[in-house]
């Protein structure tokens, strides 16, 4: 559980981060999350502890923290999001087709999910300390035509995919099967659904075929400022059940997100870091 404690840890004098802060969203830090008072805090940084009070006692909540960092491992996590003349964070290359994708050794995360999901905002988001990084966001459902690499220095990339369902683009599955099956690199792919709608045909479509591929993946909940907490647990335990019952490779914990309000975005900052392997953190399983 969070620590309130241990924020001396962020005062003034610890190394957060360098950049400035004028464009940089109001949240985008932890060292701004941890001014707020402690409920919010912990509600930005442990989104599913808001939950927690509404499950019933028969619910297992460990599988929703077997993965659960400690504010110094979100601080480290945080480091490499932030950009340094030896740590450059950019958009790197788009990539229509497998053999325009480039060839690269350092770990690599992915990110796929219907179309207007939210993948480009969750990007977008964990390169909110980065502002001037070009992460294209849209309403309109099908916006993102190509898979688009961002380069986080030599630690990670990180990947945007064209979402599938309504308007994807016609090459959809040329795209990006063929990039999730053959990926040596792709250490993670984050599937993403709506906290609103839960888990819909054609993400279940996406889920066996992540199944297929045997590369670990982890269900991302999107939206969360958007619905009510009774449809979001009720959504969140069908999702965990399927992920339960149906698959072997998706990591039991699903991630809960809001890219507009920044809730989960310092967690899976964090994760991304720890499966990457750029940090260790402690005390946890399976992940
Ligand atoms: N309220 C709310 N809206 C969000 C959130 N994330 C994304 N959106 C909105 O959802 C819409 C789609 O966001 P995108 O990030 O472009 O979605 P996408 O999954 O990349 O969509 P495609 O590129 O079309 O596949 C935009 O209008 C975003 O502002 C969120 O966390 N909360
Ligand atoms: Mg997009």
């Amino acid at each position: 559980m969070f620590c309130v404690q241990l924020r001396p840890w962020l005062q003034p004098g610890a190394r957060v981060c360098a950049v400035t802060q004028q464009s940089i969203h109001k949240l985008a830090s932890l060292q701004k999350a941890t001014t707020l008072p402690p409920k919010k805090m912990q509600g930005l940084l442990y989104p599913f502890s808001r939950l927690e009070g509404y499950l019933d006692r028969s619910v297992d909540k460990t599988q929703f923290q077997l993965f659960h960092p400690s504010l110094e491992d979100m601080v480290e996590a945080e480091k490499l999001f932030c950009p340094s003349p030896s740590h450059k964070i950019d958009f790197y290359v788009s990539a229509e087709r497998m053999d325009h994708v480039p060839a690269l050794k350092q770990p690599e995360v992915c990110f796929i999910g219907r179309s207007n999901v939210g993948k480009s905002s969750l990007i977008k988001a964990l390169f909110s300390l980065t502002p001037e990084v070009e992460v294209r966001v849209s309403k309109t459902p099908g916006h993102t035509k190509k898979m688009n690499f961002f380069k986080v220095g030599k630690a990670f990339t990180m990947v945007d995919m064209p979402g599938y369902g309504h308007n994807a683009p016609k090459d959809f599955v040329d795209m990006v099967e063929p990039y999730l099956y053959t990926r040596k690199n792709l250490v993670r792919t984050f599937l993403l659904v709506d906290g609103s709608v839960g888990l819909q045909k054609a993400d279940r479509i996406a889920l066996e075929m992540c199944e297929e591929t045997r590369c670990p993946y982890v269900m991302v909940v999107t939206k969360i400022d958007k619905c009510g907490q009774g449809t979001l647990l009720a959504n969140l335990l069908s999702l965990q059940d399927v992920v339960k019952t149906q698959t072997t490779s998706c990591f039991p914990q699903p991630f809960l997100i809001s890219s507009l309000h920044f809730e989960g975005i310092y967690f899976l900052r964090c994760f991304i870091a720890h499966v990457t392997g750029r940090i260790r953190v402690k005390d946890t399983c399976q992940s």
